[in-house]
């Protein structure tokens, strides 16, 4: 047998065998295992961390972290929490001396090691940094799709064509189990409503309000642990490849005749009175799994930083999470500092754009316009002290963009190939105004996160290329011809158009 033959056998017998690394009882345990790129054994080999040393991580007050002030109010993970006793933020604080007893290369050689395996739940994004997420939950409580590892694109002809740029890359977080960033957090989160369930915590179901990419994770993960969940949405102002998410996995669902934070308050109205868990970024546990796309950036570029990372919000959980995901890397000595961020909104939804205008002087929600990019349509954002904070932290830049330039952004990308959704639009015009401005430079290495995949947006790719959106010119639309079937009009619009194109 030939040596790739054997390889491939060993590999799907071992996928078989869904390559559990003890022989605990699994079989009651849902479970979502995709094959995922496994290369032949060139990893690195290290040893797990030592049993001796126990890693641990609980709920703290979030202004304890923001201004450095010791506490003595906190939580167990176990516990169902999600505001501090002042009514504030809560942030997961982790046993950082306990994490510091294993150096930065250690940590380094952990991770590398376990990219792209097999091995539960390590072959996961988010569970191959298990330590630093969730250190305390048993591997057979985790429900994991083998989340995250997503591709980081060296968006290397939308750089030279459009930027003059020869350093930037696009970390497709939305290339995922349910097309978002969400599988990152919501693998955590449902994982440990999973072992709270188990421990006999009543909880009924696990709930949230969405722009529609929170819901269609939470509803897959729940649906693979047989846990129920109640998604709440607003009425017709989601894409309809997001809405048949959650209704196909069986969610049950709440069409809303109000906007996202309209749903949003009354999600935290009904999770205070009926035991359903909260699964939007107001609970900690989700920004956890999502800081690790910040540190899989950083291996993906074999420990390099990037000067600059732009991220689009809305509810304002990732920023932070991204911020996170950095600061933890340089604290626990993997890298010496960390990328300045930019979060870029829609400027029909950005309040945290102007609050960074006024020079953080005044943060006033606010009642969010219609936008392409549906998913930050979001005047009150629940984070908005932990993006403060993160951009503050980090040098950071809040940016914004019209349609008009959400939309040409996102079809420049697609005619470089890409397929992204508008919120990269949104991320895109962000870069493009600090790149012509001149404050990022021609060889700054970036980083612009992609937040869904493009296929959930397609009805505003149509409209785009149909030139059927009002006050909006579509200058990229690239409607298809309509042309008789016959030889002699094909022949004519071929040679009309190829005698438009340049050969190169
Ligand atoms: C596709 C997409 N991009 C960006 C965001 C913004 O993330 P955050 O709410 O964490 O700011 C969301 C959700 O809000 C989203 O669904
Ligand atoms: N875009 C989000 C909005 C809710 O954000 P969350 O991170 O707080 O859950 C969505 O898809 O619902």
């Amino acid at each position: 047998m030939a040596s790739s033959q054997l390889y491939n056998s060993l590999l799907s017998s071992s996928l078989l065998m869904k390559s559990h690394s003890t022989s605990a009882v699994h079989h009651h345990i849902p479970k979502l295992v995709i094959k995922c790129n496994a290369t032949p054994s060139t990893v690195n080999t290290i040893s797990p961390p030592p049993s001796t040393t126990k890693f641990s991580a609980k709920y703290v007050p979030f202004n304890s972290i923001s201004t450095n002030t010791p506490t003595t109010e906190f939580y167990s993970l176990n516990e169902i929490v999600y505001r501090s006793h002042a009514g504030g933020l809560l942030d997961i604080q982790h046993d950082m001396e306990a994490l510091k007893q294993l150096d930065g290369e250690y940590w380094k050689t952990l991770f590398d090691s376990r990219i792209g395996t097999t091995k539960w739940p390590y072959g996961s994004g988010v569970w191959s940094k298990k330590e630093w997420v969730l250190p305390e939950i048993d591997n057979d409580d985790i429900v994991s799709a083998f989340e995250g590892n997503s591709n980081l694109f060296w968006a290397e002809r939308f750089g030279k064509k459009f930027l003059q740029m020869n350093d930037l890359w696009v970390k497709h977080c939305g290339i995922s189990h349910t097309g978002s960033f969400k599988d990152l957090g919501m693998t955590v989160l449902v994982s440990q409503v999973n072992r709270l369930r188990k421990m006999n915590v009543p909880l009924v179901g696990v709930g949230c309000a969405s722009t529609g990419d929170t819901s269609a994770a939470l509803s897959a993960y729940c649906a693979a642990a047989n846990i129920p969940s109640i998604v709440f949405l607003p009425a017709n102002k989601i894409s309809m490849a997001q809405l048949v998410q959650p209704i196909a996995n069986g969610a049950f669902v709440l069409s809303i005749d109000t906007d996202f934070d309209g749903c949003m308050k009354l999600i935290r109205e009904v999770t205070a009175e009926l035991p359903i868990y909260l699964a939007n970024s107001l609970n900690s546990l989700r920004l956890e799994g999502q800081k690790t796309a910040a540190i899989e950036i950083l291996q993906q570029f074999d420990w390099k930083v990037p000067d600059w990372v732009i991220v689009p919000g809305g509810n304002l959980g990732n920023i932070y999470a991204f911020y996170k995901g950095f600061r933890m890397c340089q604290e626990l000595a993997l890298v010496d500092r960390i990328p300045r961020l930019v979060c870029a909104q829609a400027a029909n939804a950005n309040p945290l754009y102007l609050y960074y205008k006024s020079g953080w002087k005044e943060f006033t929600p606010l009642k969010a316009s219609t936008t392409f990019a549906s998913a930050i349509q979001i005047g009150d954002p629940v984070s908005i002290d932990r993006a403060v904070y993160a951009l503050k932290n980090s040098n950071g830049i809040v940016g914004e963009a019209t349609e008009e330039e959400l939309m040409d952004a996102m079809a420049l990308a697609d005619s470089t190939g890409m397929f992204i959704c508008p919120h990269t639009g949104v991320a895109l015009t962000a870069l493009i105004k600090l790149r012509n401005s001149g404050i990022i430079g021609p060889t700054d290495k970036t980083v612009v996160v992609s937040t869904a995949h493009g296929l959930k947006f397609t009805q505003s790719k149509i409209d785009y290329h149909s030139r059927e959106i009002k006050d909006i010119t579509c200058k990229y639309a690239n409607p298809p011809v309509q042309v008789k079937a016959e030889f002699g009009s094909v022949m004519d619009v071929l040679k009309k158009y190829l005698s438009n194109t340049r050969l190169h």
